[in-house]
């Protein structure tokens, strides 16, 4: 079944030059429609400025195309009304390349990992002390990690603590934004291998954003290549 089907999705940027008064196009995206069924991981590759990170923030609600549709779970998103952008916002989370910057420093893994759970469950404090600690270990951490700080992991065990807080909620989807171009090569096996476990275990389906080849090869199930905004499927394996 179709989980999230965009439709003709355009987005440009105007760029106003102040002195010459002056507008310019940039480039977002154009037209771009692709289908991603549930269960399943659709790998978007890309160079850079090809429109990858619009497309991602985009599917996350974060920014209106300027025309086109994106049905979630056969609801319009961007016509959606508050409860159903609320829905929205708990079935479809991020994991983003720099694991440091998408966290508070100062809040510890269990406070990072908590945080939606906070915002959308009624949890006791030893409920979610367990949540926690759970959702640890499904991404290869062990819950003694819980009283740690962002300073005192690796870069790979961040990225793991950053998937564990989007898998908290069992979304449907999660945008990986180019999830693994920042760690060395044995962690980006580790953690790819851990979210196609993740994908098998809990049923999530990915929308994969990188400009890295072989990561998509690797891990996607079907493949479309964005090239100045404009996107062609590849076909799948
Ligand atoms: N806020 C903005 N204002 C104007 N132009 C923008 C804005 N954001 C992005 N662009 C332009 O839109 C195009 C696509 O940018 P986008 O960030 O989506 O590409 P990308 O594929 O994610 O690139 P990268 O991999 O380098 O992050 C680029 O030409 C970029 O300069």
């Amino acid at each position: 079944m179709s989980l999230l089907i965009a439709n003709k999705i355009t987005k440009t940027y105007s760029t106003s030059w102040w002195f010459r008064k002056r507008t310019s196009e940039g480039k977002g995206v154009k037209g771009v429609s692709f289908t991603l069924d549930e269960g399943t991981c659709l790998g978007i590759l890309g160079e850079s400025g090809a429109g990858k990170s619009t497309l991602g923030r985009i599917v996350l609600g974060l920014l209106p195309p300027d025309s086109g549709t994106l049905t979630f779970n056969g609801i319009d998103l961007y016509k959606s009304n508050r409860n159903a952008r609320k829905q929205w916002r708990r079935d479809i989370q991020v994991v983003f390349q720099d694991s440091y910057s998408a966290v508070n420093p100062r809040m510890t893994v269990r406070d990072i990992i908590a945080e939606p759970l906070r915002n959308y469950e009624r949890m006791s404090s030893q409920e979610e002390r367990s949540a926690i600690s759970e959702l640890l270990e499904l991404v290869g951490l062990v819950g003694d990690d819980m009283s740690k700080y962002p300073k005192q992991m690796s870069g790979g065990q961040l990225q793991r603590v950053n998937i564990a807080r989007a898998i908290a909620l069992k979304p449907k989807l999660i945008v990986l934004d180019e999830p693994v171009s920042s760690l060395d090569m044995i962690i980006q096996k580790q953690i790819l291998d851990h979210l196609k476990h993740l994908k098998e275990k809990i049923g999530t389906s990915y929308l994969f954003i990188s400009h890295d080849m072989s990561a998509v090869q690797y891990f996607a199930d079907h493949i479309a290549i964005l090239d100045q905004g404009s996107l062609e499927a590849l076909g799948g394996r």
